[in-house]
């Protein structure tokens, strides 16, 4: 990244590119992702092709103070195998980043159109090894990149691999410094190690170890593993299955093909793909493996891939048209479920609403392959879904009837919540007849669907708008960028919770069978690289729906409610340290006591305790109350213990400011786990309550 202060920044030929927007002229649109856009440009100082990556400021969590310190990072990244920006700044509310244009796009791009069942060993070794340096190198300078995937790894002409993405883009959805952020849930989920995938164990540089050794199964296979699935069900199956590997497609054919290759591919991925991530290799050690020793230089094998192929540009846009076309035969879906869609997407995968057992449920209601044999060709098809602007911000709201689905959904509609995620997810797949693939022969005789003028018209006039909108605000000054990142933050407040609850409601109401055609979709863009587009941390994208029906409700953070008034009480409480249980949990943060407080659920009646104490009360009276009472003494147990936590904390920072009081001692109770059983909490609360008894004899303040 250039000097994001200064704006302007020498490149090895000593070149300067300046951060004046009216320097660039924008071409062609050639590849977009879930932030942003890219263009081949010319840089009319020196007449230069570069690319521009138009990041969208309004869909990250990043303020730009972050994306700058990330920039100053980038700054000192220099390999020829790693993507660097020439310079970057802002232009309204996109951030503009000018890098060298890499003309054959992204090796996903290539497999979308003329490699579906993934490339020939040869380039896949070439690839790789070139990766491979990028990553050695990244880590050697103590970086994770936590994006590896093929839709990152982009090719030139003549047949030079770099990685890419890795700064600020991925910064932009970290919502903070990415080294202090390493227990937060970012990333992409097929391509995801399990360590990163757990919340709370923390991962280093192995984990792009991991995500190398998925993208050495995307190339082969044209798609990564598990891309078959809805996110919940990746993130499981990653947690609890054996790791994926070179054989474990059932596709005949490809299998073929495997065992015609070299068994040190095989070997070279299954050590990257190692649950304990202490025994994955180094990428220093990976190197050295007799894959990549015979690895031919890529001038030699990835040079041919695309020989035949028409430029870029073309191929992304006559796949963008053809995509086009085919959505506007279809029905648009409502706003409203796209946004039942995208709130229910986001509730699963935030950081703050990861809870395991959740998942399992919901991995529960989703079919394996034994059940679902139609599944594969579906995903074939997917994977033929070349992503284009137009189609992806569609492609979230499509779903597939199938009469297994239907059964599925008929057997478990007793489990309303985890069915409505478990459909709104699968509803992110792509409609069944969405499937007719653009393929570039390699034999020359590629074909090209042709805009007609009026497509033509409209991709320009887009092109236009874009360009319109450009402003000369110039490079990321320092004032610049304070200014920005307050109304960054304003915003990015305003968005990046959503009101679950009254969608969900919605989603029931509009409930559809599930289709299983659920390789990770975003919402908005599900991005020329549709399999493999990161999750978010935490929201940041706009509600489409903006809920207030209840009473003061603000917002839901993962399961809680959260009042108008007590907005700020809330902030300070650390949502993840508060245990959750149900999607209705009855749990309020009260306006009044800045407390945790209870909403029971109505009881039948309304019996005294002494009535209910009468024997000739019915059993079918006792057993809501009793169901209730032991839902609220399970939910106080869980709230004394998160305020005890949090008290112990306090206490712990003011022994250490002022050396009066020894921190209590930290149990097994912190560490927030949703399921523990009832009878341990009570011996822990007891343990909790004894210590803080002693503890407040000791300091003679009386906490209760
Ligand atoms: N320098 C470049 N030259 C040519 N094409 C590029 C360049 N950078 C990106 N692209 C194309 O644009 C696509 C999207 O870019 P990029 O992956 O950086 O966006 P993104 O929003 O970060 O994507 P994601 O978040 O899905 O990884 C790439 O897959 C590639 O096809």
């Amino acid at each position: 990244m250039g000097r994001m202060g200064l704006g302007s920044h020498h490149n090895q030929n000593q070149r300067t590119y300046s951060a004046n927007s009216s320097d660039y002229k924008l071409l062609e649109e050639v590849g977009y992702g879930a932030s942003a856009t890219v263009y081949r440009a010319i840089y009319l100082p020196s007449n230069e092709v570069v690319a521009v990556k138009c990041l969208d400021l309004d869909r990250c969590n990043s303020n730009l103070d972050d994306i700058r310190r990330e920039a100053q990072t980038m700054s000192l990244i220099d390999h020829p195998n790693v993507i660097r920006a020439y310079c970057s700044f802002v232009v309204d509310s996109n951030l503009w980043v000018v890098m060298p244009f890499m003309a054959e796009g992204s090796c996903l791009h290539l497999m979308k159109i003329a490699y579906q069942d993934g490339f020939e060993e040869a380039a896949i070794g070439s690839i790789l090894k070139e990766t491979l340096k990028a990553l050695d190198y990244l880590h050697r300078q103590g970086h994770i990149h936590r994006d590896v995937k093929a839709g990152n790894i982009l090719l030139d002409t003549n047949g030079v691999v770099k990685l890419a993405d890795f700064g600020v883009s991925a910064c932009m959805f970290d919502a903070g410094d990415r080294r202090r952020s390493r227990n937060t849930f970012v990333g992409t989920p097929c391509w995801m190690a399990p360590e990163v995938l757990q919340p709370g164990s923390g991962y280093n540089s192995k984990a792009d170890i991991w995500s190398f050794g998925i993208t050495a199964l995307e190339l082969a296979h044209g798609h990564a593993p598990f891309s078959k699935y809805p996110p919940m069900k990746v993130l499981l199956m990653t947690i609890q299955n054996a790791p994926p590997g070179l054989d474990y497609d059932r596709d005949k054919k490809f299998s073929k093909r495997i065992s015609s290759c070299d068994q040190s591919f095989k070997e070279m991925v299954a050590m990257c793909l190692v649950k304990d991530q202490a025994k994955r290799p180094t990428a220093e050690k990976l190197l050295k493996h007799s894959f990549f020793k015979h690895a031919k230089p890529p001038e030699l094998s990835v040079k041919k891939l695309f020989a035949d192929l028409p430029p870029l540009w073309n191929r992304v846009k006559a796949l963008q048209l053809k995509d086009a076309a085919q959505l506007a035969l279809k029905k648009m879906p409502s706003a409203e479920q796209e946004a039942i869609s995208q709130s229910e997407y986001k509730r699963g995968v935030s950081a703050w609403n990861f809870d395991i057992e959740d998942l399992k449920a919901q991995a529960s209601l989703v079919r394996d392959d034994d059940d679902m044999p139609e599944v594969r060709d579906e995903d074939e098809n997917m994977k033929s879904y070349v992503g284009d602007k137009v189609a992806t911000d569609f492609q979230f709201s499509f779903g597939k009837s199938n009469s297994a689905a239907e059964v599925s959904q008929t057997e478990n509609r007793g489990q309303n919540d985890q069915l409505q995620l478990s459909e709104s997810l699968n509803k992110k797949g792509k409609s069944p007849e969405i499937q007719e693939k653009i393929v570039f022969k390699k034999n020359g005789s590629s074909t090209e669907a042709m805009a007609s003028t009026s497509e033509k018209d409209s991709i320009l006039t887009k092109a236009k708008s874009v360009k319109s909108r450009q402003s000369q605000s110039g490079p990321l000054m320092p004032g610049v960028v304070l200014t920005h990142s307050s109304s960054e933050r304003g915003r990015n407040s305003d968005r990046c919770e959503n009101d679950i609850q009254p969608l969900t409601e919605k989603a029931s109401q509009l409930r559809r069978p599930p289709s299983f055609s659920g390789p990770l979709m975003l919402p908005n863009r599900a991005s020329a690289n549709s399999l493999s587009a990161p999750i978010k941390s935490s929201g940041g994208y706009r509600d489409s729906i903006d809920d207030k029906s209840k009473p003061n409700l603000v917002q839901i953070k993962g399961r809680f409610s959260v009042t108008s008034e007590n907005l700020d009480l809330v902030k300070d409480i650390p949502l993840s340290t508060v245990p959750r249980r149900s999607q209705g949990s009855p749990l309020r943060k009260s306006a009044s006591v800045g407390d945790w407080m209870f909403e029971p659920k109505p009881l039948p009646t309304c019996q005294s305790s002494k009535e209910l104490s009468n024997s000739n009360v019915p059993a079918s009276l006792l057993v809501p109350h009793l169901q209730n009472l032991f839902q609220q003494t399970s939910l106080q147990q869980d709230l004394i213990m998160n305020l005890l936590n949090n008290l112990q904390l306090a206490e712990a920072v003011d022994a250490s400011q002022n050396g009066k009081l020894p921190p209590l001692p930290r149990g097994a109770e912190n560490n927030g786990s949703v399921e523990t059983a009832a009878s341990e909490r009570e011996c822990l609360l007891l343990n909790k309550i004894s210590e803080l008894h002693a503890r407040s004899a000791f300091s003679n303040l009386n906490y209760f």
